[in-house]
């Protein structure tokens, strides 16, 4: 369904009320074609040359957090982070940034203010590489880059790529690290567990932003698939249509007639037992490094979600099916219509824990009702999540 040669993308209007962006794209040669400049923004090196931009904005967001005083409301801040990294991307939506839950609202006032400062921006050239000098042939002309014969989108695509890079990028980013800290703050013993990975790889004084060591990090990046299986941001998926034109596909056993619309839903499959097991709704990041061979399940099971498990009886330990399907985690869908900015969303979501957790302990509200997370976070494509109430005490 999503893999290549799968289906296309459904008939969705995201973000304009004309023309798409590329997210939905649905002829998948338009879609190939129009994905190729996306996808060199979010090739290693240029998300390398990104890095000064999140730790600016990292350092920002830990120095906000540091003149806090008693309880804040994380996920606010974690808006401002990502909605502030997005914009510094795509600099000509700067003065919208404040209104991007409300984007919808202001489209019109939002693309005609673009069209100018797109031009003004086509005219002044490449400050510096972002998503954006990748996205206009203009800029790389300009610095004698890889294309210069390339001809100039039109400015109305530059348009909708924009608003879809602000949108895209940022809430559903905002929503994971939200999440992230939830989970964390929930399950005291990852979270120490989580900040000693921290300490060993960033000690005081170790700038956290630098990336060298983030893939040797694996409980962070097991904290991360964990959160994001648990809270998809996007919980229903995307899109695709066996095309009207065709006689009907066949997906695994099931005939599935021309004209029939689908979602691959993330967030019941990542809470389905079969693909799952054990402790499905729990928050268990250790399942992450079993399934890589880096720790014995026996271990693993040491560290499961408080009442779960009763650990005490060597008999139930050895009982336990241990299930971990990777084709069943799709927080960023599969595929070539997959979400081209998941690197660039795990290089800062990497950012900001190990920054976060290399300044602060965490320490949810006393008495604050776990349940409420879950009741608040709905899925409205994107999703709505409750306030977490913690308080940040400085480490140093
Ligand atoms: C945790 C963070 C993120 C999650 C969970 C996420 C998830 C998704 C999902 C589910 C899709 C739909 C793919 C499909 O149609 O099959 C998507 C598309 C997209 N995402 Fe992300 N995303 C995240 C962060 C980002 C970031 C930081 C950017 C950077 C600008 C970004 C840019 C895009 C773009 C441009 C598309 C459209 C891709 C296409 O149609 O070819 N996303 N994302």
């Amino acid at each position: 369904m999503f893999g290549p040669g799968g289906l296309p993308k459904g008939p969705r209007r995201i973000l304009t009320a004309t023309d798409l962006p590329l997210v939905g794209i649905m002829d998948p040669e338009v879609h190939a074609e129009r994905r190729k400049p996306w996808n060199r923004a979010f090739k290693a090196a240029a998300l390398k040359e990104y890095e000064p931009l999140i730790a600016t904005r990292a350092s920002q967001l830990i120095r906000v957090l540091a003149n806090q005083h008693g309880e804040i409301d994380i996920g606010r801040f974690f808006n401002y982070f990502t909605a502030a990294t997005a914009l510094s991307h795509v600099p000509y939506l700067g003065p919208y940034g404040g209104r991007i839950p409300a984007i919808a609202a202001t489209v019109d006032r939002l693309l005609s203010y673009c069209r100018d400062f797109t031009m003004r921006r086509i005219e002044r050239g490449s400050e510096h590489k972002d998503i954006f000098h990748y996205l206009t042939p203009f800029d790389i002309q300009q610095n004698n880059d890889d294309q210069p014969d390339k001809p100039s989108p039109p400015i109305k695509q530059l348009l909708d790529d924009g608003v879809l890079a602000i949108v895209a990028g940022s809430d559903t980013t905002s929503s994971a690290l939200t999440s992230l800290a939830f989970c964390l703050a929930t399950h005291p013993a990852a979270l120490r567990r989580l900040q000693a990975e921290v300490d060993r790889f960033y000690p005081p004084g170790a700038d956290p932003c630098d990336a060298r060591h983030y893939r040797d990090m694996h409980y962070l990046t097991a904290v991360i698939n964990e959160t994001l299986r648990l809270y998809p941001p996007v919980p229903s998926g995307m899109h695709r249509r066996v095309p009207h034109s065709s006689h009907g596909v066949m997906l695994g056993p099931f005939f599935v007639p021309g004209g029939t619309s689908m979602f691959l839903h993330p967030y019941s499959m990542h809470r389905d037992a079969r693909y799952f097991s054990p402790f499905t709704d729990g928050f268990w990041p250790e399942r992450w490094l079993v399934a890589e061979g880096g720790l014995p399940l026996d271990d693993a099971l040491k560290d499961a979600p408080d009442g779960t498990m009763d650990t005490a009886s060597p008999a139930k330990v050895n009982h336990v099916t241990f299930t971990h399907n990777d084709a069943a985690f799709v927080p960023f869908s599969h595929g070539p219509g997959n979400c081209v900015g998941k690197q660039l969303a795990m290089q800062e979501m990497r950012a900001v824990v190990c920054s976060l957790l290399q300044k602060f302990d965490l320490q949810l509200r006393e008495g604050w009702d776990v349940q409420e997370y879950d009741k608040g976070f709905k899925d409205y494509f994107v999703t709505t999540r409750p306030e977490v109430p913690v308080v940040l005490r400085a480490r140093f």
